[in-house]
């Protein structure tokens, strides 16, 4: 399980006349359960590069169970987030020619960690998400199954925290309701964090966190314990 602390952070680019990103301080317990909502351009995807470390902060710092990941290399950083983070991205990010049990497979086998168990457990969770084709060529599958695959392949690892940016974004009501199932019914099983990017009401509303950004600021959080960024930076 994982704990997220983000402490003074400000995103800023060399474009941007103000922060694209300002937080003073939000912390997020191991096996905590987080939505992260706001309008388009509202910096929701900025925070997520921030918490994955695909964005490295010039000020401040987000540690998760204490590690900066500013203070990684950029190799030490991929390795973190292929050994700790289970992403999952609205566009799949799926390889076509490959199987769903390939791809499920694929991040496993570049790190070299395909052992036979990891293996056994990819087949399990094709069956637990109601996968039954583990050799269908990925570019087949519904959109459904392809985010299920993209959710099995994030959580194959046992990742310490589950980050997913608008997991039912392009599903039909009853597909993303079963995403949805499946990500959180993983998550308290498995005791992985979880942190959701949604503008889906009806998966926002499952979590029991919530915080709301509006031009890089945490304009609502539900738990009430961030503190306003200071100043008007
Ligand atoms: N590389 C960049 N250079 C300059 N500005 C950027 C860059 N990346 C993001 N921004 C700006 O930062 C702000 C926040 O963008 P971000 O993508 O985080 O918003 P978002 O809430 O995820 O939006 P959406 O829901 O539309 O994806 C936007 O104004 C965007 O134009």
């Amino acid at each position: 399980m994982m704990a997220l602390t983000l402490d003074d952070v400000s995103v800023r680019y060399a474009d941007t006349a103000k922060p694209v990103l300002t937080i003073a301080s939000l912390d997020l317990p191991a096996g905590g359960q987080l939505a992260i909502t706001g309008g388009s351009g509202s910096g929701k995807s900025t925070l997520v590069n921030v918490i994955t470390g695909l964005e490295r902060l010039r000020q401040g710092h987000a540690r998760w169970n204490g590690t900066d990941l500013a203070t990684l290399s950029e190799g030490a950083r991929d390795r973190f987030r292929a050994a700790h983070i289970g992403l999952v991205m609205q566009d799949f990010h799926l390889f076509p020619g490959l199987s769903a049990l390939d791809n499920i497979l694929l991040p496993a086998r570049l790190s070299r960690v395909a052992t036979t168990e990891c293996v056994a457990r990819a087949q399990d969770l094709m069956g637990r998400f109601g996968l039954e084709r583990s050799q269908q060529p990925v570019e087949t599958m519904s959109r459904g199954e392809m985010q299920r695959v993209a959710v099995a392949r994030a959580v194959l690892r046992k990742p310490g925290v589950i980050i997913a940016d608008e997991p039912t974004a392009s599903l039909d009501v009853e597909a993303g309701a079963a995403v949805a199932d499946l990500l959180l019914d993983l998550a308290e099983t498995e005791g992985s964090t979880l942190v959701v990017v949604s503008h889906d009401a009806r998966l926002v509303e499952r979590l029991p966190r919530r915080i709301e950004l509006k031009n890089g600021v945490i304009v609502h959080d539900t738990a009430g314990s961030h503190k306003p960024a200071g100043g008007d930076a």
